[in-house]
């Protein structure tokens, strides 16, 4: 009997061994990919514990192996994530995007992690599931919606921001979390737009439940991808830590949360209320199969439109103000620009405001540049349906998962030259002051080709409203002491919040002074 077990022992380590020799460098059974850059990893396990090790910043890893292979498609083999191949090569990108955008869809892998959360939603879907989202919610991004309903929603809730939050804390010399603040603006702003539901969530102290469970079931996803076993370990999380919410409670309250929305509408048009908004738009509507939408794809919808709507505007905003307090003389530049072109009477006129901000070059370039350092979706991935050669000679086979890494190809050298780095947002504009938008490929902070984002045009009027009105009215400095730094998510979010003392511009007192008097 211990003869036998020894043998067995010997076999099992002479195989393993024999494999380690094989798969020196790569996870076991993994092929190699002639022609492509190739992080080495570990033997039998590839780049797995590496991953592991960096995961919480993922996209500064990915940064240097970048350049550390000093180019712009490279690949890595890793236990139990199945091959993936990452380009920073914008003629890759654009072909990913747009000349070839029907080999591309997003994988299984992608679907199945992301189902819990987004179901079959916009973002989630691919195919007629796809088209008719795309083609029922494109019908509200119109001029006109813009110029007159759009623009007066934000100055309400920019309203509400000044009278319940900055004013506030000027007045009484605090310290506010301003990552936290956009957060509830521009769900509010979007849960209203898109919905007709007025949540306050910029008049209630503390974070939304909602929101908060949101946040924790969208970062569980992102982990999704770089655990091959997700599944066994939420549920091990959930057996050995019960006192902390699992995945299936996030999921829980986003749910219902989700299914009222859809719910209080149903109650309203019985009572006869009209609605002509996003939500109302797909109650309408037919899916891919000729049916009505059923409360579960109603739920998808919100809970998709919610992510695109509320996060990555949110989050553009917290980093543009992160930039502008670490570059002053960006600031002064911006609020130059600011002064000059809107006046005090202007803030509350949507149509305008609407109007002026449209021809704001440099407020305009300070936001692409911020997009450019930090995009709110900082890599993506999707699945190659055939063979396929990219435009930098890569040779892609069936089946594998690319990415390309939006977060990587704004801060590479490669792409953007030597100062690729550096926070300026003069890189947008021309030597005869036009604004310059580089190619998709260059820039795909919002995707590109027929799936390219359909709020576009939406975030950067919210984004530039915000901006203005803030930076004309309120002096923001750093609480010093604090990191910042970002959370490994699907989108951008800052992981500790950014906390922030405020001054009003028109006061010429300085809060500041008194404030250190009292926290030395
Ligand atoms: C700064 C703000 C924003 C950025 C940087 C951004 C960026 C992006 C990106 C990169 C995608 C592609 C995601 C993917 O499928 O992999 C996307 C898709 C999308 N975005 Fe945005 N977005 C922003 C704001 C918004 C807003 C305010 C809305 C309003 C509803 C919106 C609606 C959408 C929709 C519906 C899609 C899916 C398009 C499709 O698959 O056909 N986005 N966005």
């Amino acid at each position: 009997m211990a003869s036998t077990a020894k043998y067995i022992g010997t076999g099992a380590l002479a195989t393993i061994s024999l494999l380690a020799c094989i798969y020196n460098d790569r996870a076991v059974f993994d092929e190699t990919r002639k022609g492509i850059k190739t992080q080495a990893g570990w033997p039998l396990v590839g780049n797995l514990p590496i991953l592991m090790e960096y995961l919480m910043r993922i996209h500064d890893f990915l940064l240097e192996g970048f350049t550390r292979l000093d180019d712009l498609t490279l690949t890595m083999s890793a236990l139990g994530i199945p091959r993936h191949i990452g380009t920073i090569d914008p003629r890759n990108v654009e072909h990913i995007l747009k000349t070839n955008f029907e080999n591309y869809i997003k994988g299984p892998e992608f679907h199945s992690g992301m189902l819990d959360l987004f179901g079959g939603g916009i973002f989630n879907a691919n195919g007629e599931e796809w088209k008719y989202q795309r083609k029922t919610a494109s019908a509200i991004f119109n001029v006109k919606n813009f110029r007159d309903q759009f623009t007066d929603v934000f100055i309400k809730e920019l309203g509400i921001m000044q009278d319940k939050i900055f004013d506030v804390v000027c007045q009484e010399q605090q310290v506010v979390d301003f990552h936290d603040v956009m957060f509830k603006f521009t769900l509010d702003s979007f849960i209203e737009l898109g919905f007709g539901v007025e949540l306050n969530a910029l008049s209630t102290k503390g974070k939304v439940p909602f929101a908060a469970a949101f946040d924790e079931a969208q970062k569980n996803t992102f982990l999704r991808f770089v655990n091959p076993i997700w599944p066994a370990t939420e549920r091990i999380l959930s057996f050995f830590m019960p006192w902390k919410s699992s995945m299936s409670e996030h999921l829980e309250v986003v749910d219902s949360f989700a299914r009222n929305v859809t719910e209080k509408r149903r109650v309203q048009i019985e009572a006869g209320e009209v609605h002509k908004d996003l939500l109302s738009r797909f109650m309408d509507a037919r899916n891919h199969k000729g049916n009505l939408l059923n409360n579960d794809e109603l739920r998808d919808i919100v809970l998709n439109f919610v992510i695109a709507g509320r996060d990555t505007t949110a989050q553009a905003l917290s980093w543009t103000f992160y930039m502008l307090m670490c570059h002053p003389r960006v600031e002064k530049k911006l609020l130059k620009e600011i002064n000059q072109y809107i006046s005090d009477d202007d803030i509350n006129d949507s149509a305008s405001l609407y109007e002026k901000t449209k021809n704001m070059t440099y407020a305009h370039a300070v936001f692409y540049e911020v997009l450019r350092h930090y995009p709110s979706v900082p890599l993506n991935q999707k699945y190659a349906l055939n063979d396929d050669v990219w435009p930098d000679g890569t040779y892609i086979k069936k089946g594998d998962y690319i990415l390309w890494c939006p977060y990587v190809q704004g801060r590479s050298e490669k792409v953007w030259g030597p100062d690729a780095k550096q926070f300026r947002p003069e890189r947008w504009v021309t030597p005869e002051g036009e604004l310059k938008r580089e190619s998709q490929g260059q820039w795909p902070a919002f995707h590109a080709g027929p799936r390219v984002c359909l709020g576009q045009h939406l975030a950067t009027l919210e984004a530039l409203i915000a901006i203005i009105f803030l930076v004309k009215r309120y002096k923001f400095t750093l609480m010093p002491g604090q990191e910042i730094t970002y959370q490994v998510s699907l989108t951008l979010p800052m992981r500790y919040g950014m906390k922030v003392m405020v001054e009003r511009r028109d006061k010429d007192y300085t809060i500041l002074d008194s404030f250190w008097k009292f926290n030395p």
